[in-house]
């Protein structure tokens, strides 16, 4: 999704943990309310769908949903999205634009990463909260006022940021009347199975209904025990891959293999180290070694490729202590692209 774009209806709310029945429950109570809103936890564990589900159960539904992400813009562009500009506001402003807080009245504002935005932002976010939805759009002397319910998700610790300094108490305490926190899939391997079931039928009509196998048991079971460090959007796009090319057990093996490799630009530079390397890519003497009917040089150049952006993909995550913004723009990718990157290759956070 853009970093700031309408948002179509999402998933239910699939799972049956303990946490998962408390964010429903919190759902119910909460959409009726209106009341700020921050949804905690880490990348691809569900906080949007947790976002659209608020919408979808209130009594703005039909109203705008809109979304903007707070970490993929920088910190003016960011501020002319949200509150608007007019004409000859800044250079290159030739017509009058429209914030999203005004084009969600009525609706529904989800500020994704809110951690990630910049104080003097986060300075004019309380204030508009504070006046009740009034602001002046950049350029403008008048105020505008807009009805428009915040919800903020975010992966960071806010009262660890608070306590650095990076993000201010008192929006934390304006925002965050509720907070809905979604636990990492590893703490709640028992929604695996549900999300299998749900995602199969839903790729099954995506691939035009052609015949698709679900996963056995055995990797159902497999799949249970396995980090997700991607969360969710790690077990699409795992699914997605098993449901194309078949062979589940390879798959799953490699998503292991790639858990317990070197992270976060850990040194690999020994000789040692290459030849190992090089073995994972060819798998020497196993099933995809040279010698083996399946080995191909395509297949062991796309491992080659794969291990080479982990490698590069973990030492910018950790040069940047992880700040994925950051990370994309060094790397010269799409935010978007780096989140994908990070789940599909399986790229773990440190361990705190
Ligand atoms: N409990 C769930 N039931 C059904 N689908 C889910 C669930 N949790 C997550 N998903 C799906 O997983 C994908 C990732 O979820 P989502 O975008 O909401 O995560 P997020 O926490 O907002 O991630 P990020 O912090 O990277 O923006 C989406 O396609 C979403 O529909």
């Amino acid at each position: 999704m853009s970093e700031h774009s309408k948002s179509k209806p999402g998933p239910p709310i699939v799972g049956v943990s303990k946490n998962i029945e408390r964010v429903r429950e919190l759902i119910e109570h909460v959409a009726s309310t209106g009341l700020n809103t921050v949804v905690f936890g880490e990348s691809g564990v569900g906080k949007e769908v947790v976002a659209q589900n608020l919408y979808q159960k209130s009594p703005r539904l039909g109203k705008p949903f809109i979304k903007i992400n707070c970490a993929a813009l920088p910190e003016g562009l960011l501020e002319s999205e949200l509150f608007g500009y007019e004409r000859g506001a800044f250079t290159g402003a030739e017509q009058k634009k429209k914030g999203k807080f005004q084009l969600a009245h009525s609706g529904v504002l989800l500020l994704d990463e809110i951690g990630d935005m910049s104080l003097p932002l986060q300075a004019k976010l309380l204030h508009v909260l504070q006046s009740g939805g009034e602001f002046s759009p950049l350029g403008s002397e008048k105020e505008v006022k807009a009805d428009t319910w915040v919800i903020a998700a975010t992966n960071h610790d806010l009262q660890k940021d608070i306590e650095e300094g990076k993000f201010r108490e008192d929006l934390y305490y304006r925002l965050n009347i509720i907070k809905i926190y979604l636990a990492p899939l590893r703490e709640r391997p028992e929604d695996i199975p549900p999300l299998i079931d749900f995602y199969v039928k839903e790729y099954a009509a995506m691939l035009n209904n052609r015949r698709v196998e679900k996963p056995s048991a055995d990797v159902i079971e497999r799949m249970c025990a396995y980090s997700w460090p991607g969360n969710v959007r790690e077990l699409q796009n795992v699914l997605k891959r098993m449901l194309v090319l078949g062979d589940c057990n390879q798959i799953i093996d490699e998503l292991f293999n790639n858990e317990k490799a070197p992270q976060n630009g850990e040194n690999s530079d020994s000789g040692a180290d290459h030849h190992a390397s090089l073995s994972t890519i060819i798998d020497l003497g196993g099933k995809n070694s040279p010698d083996n009917q399946s080995f191909s040089l395509k297949s062991a150049k796309k491992k080659a490729v794969e291990m080479v952006e982990r490698e590069i993909i973990s030492h910018v995550l950790g040069k940047t202590d992880w700040n994925r913004s950051k990370a994309s723009k060094i790397l010269k990718i799409s935010y978007k692209t780096l989140l994908y990157k990070i789940s599909d290759l399986g790229i773990l956070p440190p361990e705190k």
